[in-house]
C-alpha cells in the first residue's frame, strides 16, 4: 500500500507521526490537544493544535475627540502599558488626529520580456476604459454593493523588459488582497486575449502607498515631565531621539520595532493581515532609499509645546480575510466600537505614535529597562515554571534584583516552592 502524503492523513495519525519523530510526551500531547479548536484546522493545513496569544487593550487614548479602547495581542511585556501611557502622555482635548486621503489598494500585472515597452505602454493608456471595466466586470458586488471599484491604473516600464501595469482599486471596507488579485488575473487574461504579450504575474502589491495614514498631535511639553525630569527637558530629548532615527539606520529600526509594537497588536486582534501591514511599513520607512524613522517629534516656535506625526501604510479591512472567521474579532471591532476601515486606520496609526512616544520618554530619562522588567519579571517567572499562585511571590523576590536573570528566576522559585512546604 502506498503511504498517503502527510497532509491526507487523518488528524490522529499525523499528530502520532510528529509525536514519535520529536518524542513528545504525553503531557506535550495533552497540551497539543487542550488547545486544539473547533474549526481552525479548516483554516489552514496540516492543522495541529492552536497557539493562543494573550489579549489585553490600551486605555487612555483619544483619537479624532473620541476616547477608544483598543484591543491589543501581543506576548510582549509592557506594550500595553506603554500604548496606554502614550494615550496618557498624548491626551488633549481633541486626542491624536488622524487623516487618510486616499484608501485604495495597488494590483500589478508584470509583462516580461517586453521587446516594445512604448508600443504596450502606449496600447495600455490608451486601453484604460476597457482595462477599469474588465477589472470591476470581474467582481461587480465591489462596485455596486461596496462602493468600490478600479479607479486609475498606471504604466511603470523596469529595466531589463518588464513593464509593470498598476491598477488601483478602492476595496470598499475589505483589506482587499482577494479582490485585488481577482481583478487584475481578469485584466490579465484580457490583455493576453488581445495582445500577443508574456504576463509573468499579476498580484497586489503590500506596499500600500495609496493607503497611507497620518497620526498627529500636539501637546504641553509638561505633559512629558517624569519624576524627576522637567517636562521641556524630556520633550527636548525626544525630539533629538527622533532626529537621530533619521539619520541611524541601526536606531531606525529599534524606534520603527517600538512603533509596531502597537500597530501589529492592533493588525492581529482586528484580525488583519499583519506580515502585508510589516513589509509594506518597512517598505515606507526604506522610500528615500535608506532606512528611516517612521515618526517625527519636534518643538513648537515657543517650545512650550511638543508635536508628533506618524505616517503609514495601512492596508487595513473590517470585513472579509480573518475578520469574521474569528470570534473575537467582532468583540474587538464592538470594543474598539465599530470603526470602519478608514477609522481603524486612525486608530493604529495613533497607537503607534503612543506606543512610540511612550518608549522614547523611557529611553530618554530612566532608561527602558525599569518599567520594562518591572512589567517583564512576570513572563520570567513564568518561564521557569511558576504556576499563577507561586507568581506573585516569585515576582516580588525578582523585582528586588537589578537584571534578574533565568538563573535567578529558577532559585527564587526553588525557594518559594521551599517556603510553600514549610507553611
Ligand atoms: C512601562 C511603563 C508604562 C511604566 O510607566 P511608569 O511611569 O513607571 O508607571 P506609572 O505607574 O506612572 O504609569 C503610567 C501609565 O502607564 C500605564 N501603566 C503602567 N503600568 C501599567 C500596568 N501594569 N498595566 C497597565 N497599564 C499600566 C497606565 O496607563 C499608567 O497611567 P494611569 O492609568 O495609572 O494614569 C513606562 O515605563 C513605559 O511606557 N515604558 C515603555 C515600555 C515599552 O515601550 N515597552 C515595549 C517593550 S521595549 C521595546 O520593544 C521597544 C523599544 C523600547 O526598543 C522601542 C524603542 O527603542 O524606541
Ligand atoms: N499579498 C497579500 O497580502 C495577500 C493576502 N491575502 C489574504 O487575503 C485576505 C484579504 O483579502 P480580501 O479581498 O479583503 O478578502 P475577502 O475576499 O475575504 O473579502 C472581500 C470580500 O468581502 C465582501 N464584502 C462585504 N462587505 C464589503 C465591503 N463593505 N467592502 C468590500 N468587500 C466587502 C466582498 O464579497 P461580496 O462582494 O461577495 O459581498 C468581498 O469580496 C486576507 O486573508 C489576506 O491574508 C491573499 C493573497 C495575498
Amino acid at each position: 500500500m502506498t503511504q498517503l502524503p502527510f497532509y491526507r492523513l487523518p488528524y490522529g495519525a499525523r499528530r502520532d507521526q510528529l509525536a514519535q519523530l520529536a518524542h513528545l510526551t504525553v503531557s506535550q500531547l495533552a497540551t497539543i490537544a487542550a488547545r486544539r479548536q473547533n474549526g481552525d484546522d479548516q483554516l489552514i493545513e496540516n492543522y495541529l493544535t492552536t497557539y493562543g496569544l494573550p489579549e489585553g487593550v490600551a486605555v487612555n487614548l483619544r483619537v479624532d475627540g473620541h476616547e477608544v479602547v483598543v484591543p491589543m495581542v501581543t506576548e510582549e511585556p509592557s506594550v500595553i502599558a506603554a500604548a496606554s501611557n502614550g494615550g496618557r502622555l498624548l491626551n488633549s482635548r481633541e486626542g491624536i488626529v488622524t487623516t487618510v486621503d486616499r484608501r485604495e489598494v495597488m494590483g500589478q500585472i508584470v509583462f516580461n520580456h517586453v521587446a516594445d515597452s512604448t508600443g504596450l505602454e502606449a496600447w495600455l493608456q490608451a486601453k484604460q476604459e476597457e482595462i477599469l471595466n474588465v477589472a470591476n466586470a470581474a467582481h461587480p458586488s465591489l462596485v455596486t454593493k461596496h462602493g468600490g471599484g478600479a479607479r486609475s491604473i498606471r504604466v511603470r516600464r523596469l529595466p531589463p523588459h518588464w513593464v509593470s501595469l498598476d491598477i488601483f482599486i478602492d476595496v470598499g471596507e475589505a483589506m482587499g488582497a482577494n479582490l485585488v488579485n481577482t481583478l487584475c488575473e481578469a485584466v490579465a487574461d484580457y490583455i493576453k486575449a488581445h495582445l500577443k504579450v508574456d504576463v509573468l504575474m499579476s498580484i497586489l502589491s503590500n506596499y500600500a502607498t495609496h493607503s497611507l495614514v497620518t497620526a498627529r498631535i500636539a501637546v504641553p511639553v509638561t505633559q512629558l515631565a517624569t519624576k524627576t525630569v522637567d517636562g521641556a527637558t524630556v520633550a527636548e530629548k525626544i525630539c533629538e531621539a527622533s532626529d537621530y532615527a533619521q539619520v541611524d539606520p541601526y536606531r531606525a529600526v529599534t524606534h520603527n520595532k517600538g512603533i509596531m509594537n502597537g500597530i501589529d497588536a492592533v493588525v492581529i486582534a482586528t484580525g488583519n493581515d499583519w506580515r502585508a501591514v510589516e513589509s509594506g511599513v518597512h517598505a515606507f520607512a526604506s522610500q528615500s532609499g535608506q532606512y528611516r524613522g517612521l515618526s517625527r517629534w519636534w518643538l513648537g516656535e515657543q517650545g512650550t509645546e511638543l508635536h508628533g506625526e506618524l505616517t503609514v501604510p495601512l492596508a487595513l479591512g473590517v470585513v472579509g480575510g480573518a475578520t469574521r472567521v474569528f470570534p473575537l474579532v467582532a468583540i474587538n471591532q464592538q470594543l474598539a466600537g465599530q470603526p470602519t476601515a478608514t477609522e481603524l486606520m486612525g486608530i493604529v496609526a495613533a497607537v503607534g505614535l503612543a506606543q512610540n512616544v511612550a518608549a522614547l520618554r523611557a529611553l530618554v530619562t530612566e532608561g527602558i529597562q525599569r518599567g520594562h522588567m518591572h512589567l517583564q519579571v512576570k513572563s520570567l517567572a513564568l518561564s521557569v515554571g511558576a504556576t499563577t499562585t507561586e507568581l506573585p511571590a516569585v515576582v516580588a523576590r525578582l523585582q528586588a534584583i537589578k537584571q534578574p536573570t533565568m538563573a535567578q528566576a529558577q532559585a527564587a522559585l526553588t525557594a518559594v516552592r521551599q517556603e510553600n512546604l514549610r507553611k
